[in-house]
């Protein structure tokens, strides 16, 4: 298990760019299945989840090549869908949430799939009905196997038809768009989620001969076609990281450049962040952060305490509340942070309060910060990281602490921001990896 020791206190100031969107990837590269034609993905981020995404499409039988780390050139030509049945395929997609998404494409494609139990961010429930149900409404077949833990999953005859989706699952209706789009008929889903990583994977899908309108909207509809062919993808730039390093920036009293931020794909987030009291300004498509003494959380305009919660796009997305509650720490005035859709995302609260944090963890969806404005510095202490985005929240924290900090079980931060220590280091950090 690696660590961080991080030496805190220090302003950073320079240009950091994003990387491509983990969670972008994770959809797309799933997508090469849906063809035997060539496939180029570029801007790939450099991240242990989308690193395992890969390693299992090799493990299948697609040939993959990499001109160079962010470029791979996918043809699945010869796939070995029984590979999917194997111990290796169960243990390593149990590390990451991502590969779920095989089961829409090889539904489409192969007429069959098998999902073991999915790995991800351990964060609370997170159920799988929404893939499944949708998968069944197009004709798919589904029985859970206990002794091996897999959904087996048959589907000769997919069928377009009407569906309105309990909830508007990322994953789910990525998983369903790709069963639908080589289905006979045509295909709605209301209720869909319609987050710009999902806007990508339509776009990319119609380039290779698909067949999707409402694309931006929670209503799709998609005509079915025979065959899909090769194309070159583009993944945009990480919103998450985006808003990591603007917290990060705000909370550490440095001036940083987000260098090709992707503004138009950003949604509320920078505002979100503005209510926090973050100045930012854009140049381009560069967001500036300048160095701010003192940060103050607005209120409600009839002067009741902010409440930032997540809600699906175009809300504020869940990925970044761990970060707006550390950054809150530090800044003039309080915020409730509603956490909805996770249940165990905010316990890493414990380590900011022995940071020195002024944090009331209400109940498992919801903390009260009490801003400290800058009164009094967090200090350094050895913490382990929960989650990818609890990771980078200590790291922040850890950043802007008094004294030396021990972050250990970093492979969680590993798994979602792409050399975060040596990126971090070159505007001025100290981050040292044990
Ligand atoms: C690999 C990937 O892309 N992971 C993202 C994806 O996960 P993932 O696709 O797994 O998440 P889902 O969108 O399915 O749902 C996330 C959680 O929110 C709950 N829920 C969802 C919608 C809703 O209206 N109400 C509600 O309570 C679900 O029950 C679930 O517990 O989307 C999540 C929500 O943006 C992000 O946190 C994850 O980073
Ligand atoms: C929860 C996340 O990831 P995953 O869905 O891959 O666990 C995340 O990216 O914040």
């Amino acid at each position: 298990m690696n660590s961080f020791e991080v030496t805190g206190g220090k302003k950073l100031s320079g240009t950091i760019i994003p990387q491509g969107a983990k969670n972008e990837a994770l959809q797309i590269l799933s997508a090469v299945l849906l063809t035997p034609e060539t496939v180029t993905i570029r801007n790939i981020p450099d991240i242990l989840d989308v690193n395992l995404l890969i390693e299992l499409l090799a493990d299948m039988g697609v040939s993959v090549q990499r001109p160079d780390r962010h470029t791979a050139i996918f043809k699945a030509d010869n796939v070995n869908i029984d590979y999917l049945h194997s111990p290796e395929f169960r243990n390593k997609s149990g590390r990451l949430r991502g590969s779920v998404m095989f089961a829409g494409p090889l539904l489409s494609r192969f007429k069959k799939a098998f999902i073991p139990k999915p790995g991800g961010d351990k964060i609370g429930r997170r159920r799988l009905d929404t893939h499944i149900i949708g998968f069944e409404k197009l004709g798919a077949t589904f029985n859970y196997h206990p002794e091996d833990g897999y959904f087996h999953l048959d589907a000769s005859n997919l069928r377009g038809t009407y569906m309105l989706l309990d909830e508007p699952s990322v994953t789910g209706t990525a998983n369903i768009i790709m069963a639908a789009v080589l289905a006979k008929g045509t295909t709605t889903i209301y209720n869909a989620a319609c987050e710009p990583y999902l806007q990508q994977l339509c776009k990319m899908l119609n380039r290779m001969g698909a067949d999707i309108s409402g694309i931006g909207s929670n209503l799709l509809t998609i005509n079915g076609v025979d065959y899909l062919g090769g194309t070159e993808h583009g993944i945009l730039p990480d919103m998450i990281e985006v808003g990591s390093f603007i917290g990060l920036a705000a909370m550490t009293q440095s001036n940083i450049r987000i260098q090709g931020a992707g503004i138009e794909h950003l949604g509320v987030i920078p505002d979100k962040f503005r209510q926090l009291g973050i100045q930012l300004h854009y140049e381009g498509d560069d967001i500036v952060i300048p160095e701010q003494e003192l940060y103050e959380i607005q209120t409600f305009l009839d002067g009741s305490v902010l409440t930032i919660y997540d809600h699906p796009w175009p809300g504020f997305t869940p990925d970044l509340l761990s970060i707006v509650l550390v950054v809150a720490t530090q800044a003039r005035g309080s915020v409730l942070v509603h956490q909805k859709m996770f249940e165990s995302r905010l316990f890493f609260v414990d380590k900011l309060i022995d940071m020195g944090a002024q944090i009331i963890l209400c109940d498992p969806h919801r903390a009260a910060v009490i801003g400290l404005a800058r009164e009094q510095r967090l200090r350094g202490i050895t913490m382990s990281s929960p989650d990818i985005r609890a990771g980078v929240s200590l790291l922040i924290a850890a950043l802007s602490a008094e004294g030396k900090s021990t972050i250990q079980n970093i492979e969680q931060i590993d798994r979602g921001y792409q050399y975060i220590d040596q990126r971090l280091n070159s505007l001025g950090a100290e981050i040292k990896r044990l």
